[in-house]
């Protein structure tokens, strides 16, 4: 079993006007197999906490940890984070052209296991994933994101994560600007990877709509760059019937 930690996170970021304090001392503690939906209003700083997890440049930490199984994730490269089981799904997912999807797969999977995998097998697996997520082969000789729709990205990010395995995936709305479809078919693609591995997710988002495929264990709700409420799914009901109001009144 693995733990992901988040303690104090202090998180601010370069702007034209110079430093901004976005993240005030977030405690989040992630074990395998859970799921945790991280929701809060606009702008509270929920994808600064998926771009520090991941290692973005422009995210600078000023206080509090990452740990994975105790080692410094603040002390690794964007790369030895990936390579030590941590994986973002991009909420706008960049475009890589003269790149394509199968070559960047393979890239991926290799970096992350130290060796190429058998072509005959990785084929067959890239296949069976796609087939799974309803996208059209050809995608794979296409150059990653150029051209895709919202929802194509969104998948595409999903089937990395499949054929990745991370130990931990943070999911930054992934839902949003899916159709109904396409939301049940990427829920089925991360509860397909929930049962075939121990994967802790961390999921971002706004909307209960993919919490009724995603079962979450526990609900973050973030303002203000901090956590001010914790709790169980039911949470996420009385946050989309009641909305932030109460939160952002509180002067938290
Ligand atoms: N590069 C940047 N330059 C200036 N401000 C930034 C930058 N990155 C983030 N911010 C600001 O930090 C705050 C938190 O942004 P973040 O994207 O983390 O919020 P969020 O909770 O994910 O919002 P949303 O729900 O709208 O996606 C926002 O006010 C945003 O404008």
């Amino acid at each position: 079993m693995s733990t992901l930690e988040i303690k104090n996170l202090h998180v601010s970021v370069e702007t034209a006007d110079g430093p901004k304090q976005i993240l005030r001392g977030v405690d989040l503690t992630v074990n395998s197999g859970e799921t945790h939906a991280i929701m809060g209003p606009n702008g509270s700083g929920k994808s600064t906490l998926a771009y520090s997890i991941a290692g973005h440049p422009k995210y600078d930490v000023t206080d509090g940890q990452i740990l994975l199984d105790g080692e410094d994730v603040l002390e690794m490269s964007v790369d030895e984070r990936a390579r030590a089981g941590l994986f973002l799904a991009m909420q706008y997912p960049v475009e890589v052209p003269g790149v394509t999807v199968a070559n960047f797969l393979r890239t991926a999977k290799t970096a992350i296991d130290g060796e190429a995998p058998k072509l005959r097998t990785w084929t067959g697996q890239v296949s069976e994933a796609m087939k799974a997520l309803r996208m059209d082969g050809e995608f794979a000789q296409r150059n990653v994101n150029e051209g895709f729709s919202g929802g194509e990205k969104k998948r595409h990010e999903i089937l990395q994560m499949e054929l990745l395995r991370p130990a931990f995936a943070v999911l930054d709305e992934t839902d949003s600007g899916l159709d109904v479809d396409a939301l049940r078919v990427v829920s089925e693609g991360v509860n397909r990877l929930k049962e075939t591995s121990e994967v802790g997710v961390l999921l971002i988002t706004h909307y209960t709509r993919i919490l009724r495929y995603i079962k979450p264990d526990f609900v973050h709700v973030f303002v203000n760059g901090r956590v001010a409420e914790e709790g169980g799914p039911e949470l996420a009901e009385r946050l989309e019937a009641e909305g932030y109001d109460r939160f952002l009144g509180a002067g938290v």
